[in-house]
Parts: C-alpha cells; structure tokens; sequence
C-alpha cells in the first residue's frame, strides 16, 4: 500500500543529457500512479538545483528528492539536502549517470518509480571539494590533471549531439595538447608524486568502468588513484586498462585508502569533480559530517 504521506520534488535539470524533458514526465506520472504526490521543478542555471533543494529542506514541503540529471545535478542537489532526513532519488538521464550505475538505481523508470514508492534506500557519504571555485560535495569523484582537463575543454554542444563519445574526441585532442606536469599529492599527510590523480567515492569511472576492486561509497572514505607516469604513451595504455578492467594491476597505478588529500603544487591544475569543471589547484579534499539518504 502506497504511503499517501510521501511528496516527491523532481528537480530536473534541462541542459543534462540529451533534453530528456518527455522521459522526466513519464517518471512523475509513473510516482503519481503509485499513489505518490509528485512534482518537477527545472533549474535554470548552474547551481540552481543546489538551491532548490535547500528550500525543500528548510521549508520540508517533501519527503523525497528527485534528481532528474546526471552526476552533476546529483552532485548539486546532495549539497542542498545532505545531512538532512529527506530522501534523494534519481533519474538518470545525464551523459555518464555513474553513480546511478554504480548504487544499481534501474534505469527503468517504471522499477524506479516502484523502488521509491517502496521506500528502500541506502546511506552513502559523499566528498567536499575546495578547490579555486569555492567548495562542493561531489558523490562520485574528482579528478586532478588529464582526465580533468579532457573535462575542460569537452564541448557541451557536442555531449549533447553524441552523448559519451564527445568524451572520446575530447580525450584525444587532449592527448596532445595536454602538458602532463607532475603534482605532489598529500593523501592522509603522506606526499606523493603522480601525473594524474582521481579521488574516488565509488568503483565505477566513465559509466560502468572498473576503476578500483572497491566501492567506498558507505564509508567515511574515499580511494585515491595515483597515476605515475606522464605521457601520452601511459595515457592511452591506463585508458586501454580502464576499459579492459584491469586498472589496478598496472604496476605504476597505486591506489590508496585515505579522509584527507591535498594538492599544492603546481598551482593552476585543472580540477573537476562528477564530471563538471571546478576550477583549479591548490586542492583540498575531506569528508564531511553530512550523509545522503539515497533510494535504491
Ligand atoms: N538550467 C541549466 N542550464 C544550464 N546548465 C545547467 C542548468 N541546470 C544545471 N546545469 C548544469 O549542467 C551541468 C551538467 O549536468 P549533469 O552533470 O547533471 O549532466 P551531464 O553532464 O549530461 O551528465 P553526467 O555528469 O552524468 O555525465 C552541471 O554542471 C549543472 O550545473
């Protein structure tokens, strides 16, 4: 018996995915025939999902958050409602969706409309990121140097045309235009030298890439993949063992368990975080005290 009690706002982000707006109302009408009271709000910027759910928040005018987008969105409304007893759903309809993957949210909307109205849902604990844009929580994770500069310079217009594969384009003309510089990277107060660094809550990377054997996603912990090698040579071989899903077993790939990582030099890396750009080095990367209810 559906519980008459449980409100969901849908925040639905329009520039997400391929402009899926037909798919988000399908959703709503999917909860609503579940017996749940449902609603869509779209953003209209950048940071306006953010926003929109620390209204639900403080005004509880629901008990569930929908995140109609991809990483980012989700990323935008956590910041809005962790911490808080609200749950959040999600509605994969971005690019990547790699958490959705990763926490196996159906991508059948119609199962996940029931799973909601079902009430299952997990805690994960999401990362902070301060970075030169200010500071963000991010539920998948952050990448320092290549795959961020890739992030930089991938063109919105085309994500939109061709999906992933505005990722592969993206990654190739970075490939030579990237300079590789190398960091010194402070995991937990313990210096490191990487070409590249990805902070990562979950396994998954990319959509359903296996990039460490391990989840941290319900822990107060992230993995931290430090790439050792500059190059284009080691670039294409790592990508190569990214999609093989064999990562981890390369010899220059270390992969460590830390709360705490900083970077300080070189300044001016490219940062980003769930797939959107966020600025630059220096970095500071922590666990915060604010949990996320997530429907499964
Ligand atoms: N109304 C809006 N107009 C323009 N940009 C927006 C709007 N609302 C949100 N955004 C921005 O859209 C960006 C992309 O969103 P999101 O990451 O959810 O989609 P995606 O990139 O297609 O998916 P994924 O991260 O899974 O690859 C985010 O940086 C977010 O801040």
């Amino acid at each position: 018996m559906p519980d008459q009690n449980v409100k969901v706002t849908v925040i639905m982000n329009p520039a997400a995915g391929r402009r899926r707006m037909g798919r988000v109302v399908g959703f709503v009408r999917q909860l609503q025939q579940a017996g749940l009271q449902a609603q869509i709000v779209a953003t209209r910027y950048r940071g306006h999902a953010t926003i929109l759910a620390r209204m639900a928040v403080q005004e509880r005018t629901c008990t569930h958050i929908v995140a109609a987008g991809g990483d980012g969105t989700v990323a935008e409304v956590a910041e809005g409602m962790a911490g808080s007893d609200i749950i959040l759903g999600i509605l994969p309809v971005g690019t990547a969706n790699v958490l959705a993957r990763e926490l196996r949210v159906p991508f059948d909307d119609v199962q996940n409309a029931r799973n909601i109205a079902g009430g299952a849902c997990t805690v994960i604990w999401p990362g902070r990121l301060r970075s030169s844009e200010g500071e963000c929580l991010f539920v998948q994770m952050v990448g320092i140097g290549f795959d961020a500069h890739v992030v930089h310079v991938v063109s919105t217009r085309l994500k939109k045309a061709i999906g992933r594969a505005a990722y592969v384009l993206a990654t190739l003309g970075s490939l030579w235009k990237y300079r590789f510089p190398t960091m010194t990277v402070s995991v937990d107060d313990v210096s490191h030298a990487a070409a590249s660094v990805i902070v990562s809550k979950g396994a998954l990377y990319a959509g359903k890439y296996v990039l460490t054997p391990r989840s941290m996603q319900e822990h107060r912990q992230f993995s931290v993949v430090l790439f050792g090698t500059a190059g284009i040579g080691s670039s294409i071989r790592y990508a190569i063992a990214l999609l093989r899903g064999n990562l981890s077993r390369q010899k220059d790939v270390t992969i460590l368990m830390a709360q705490k990582v900083e970077i300080t030099i070189p300044c001016n890396m490219p940062v980003q975080s769930d797939g959107d750009a966020r600025g630059l080095t220096p970095i500071r990367i922590d666990m915060p005290d604010r949990a996320l209810r997530i429907a499964v």
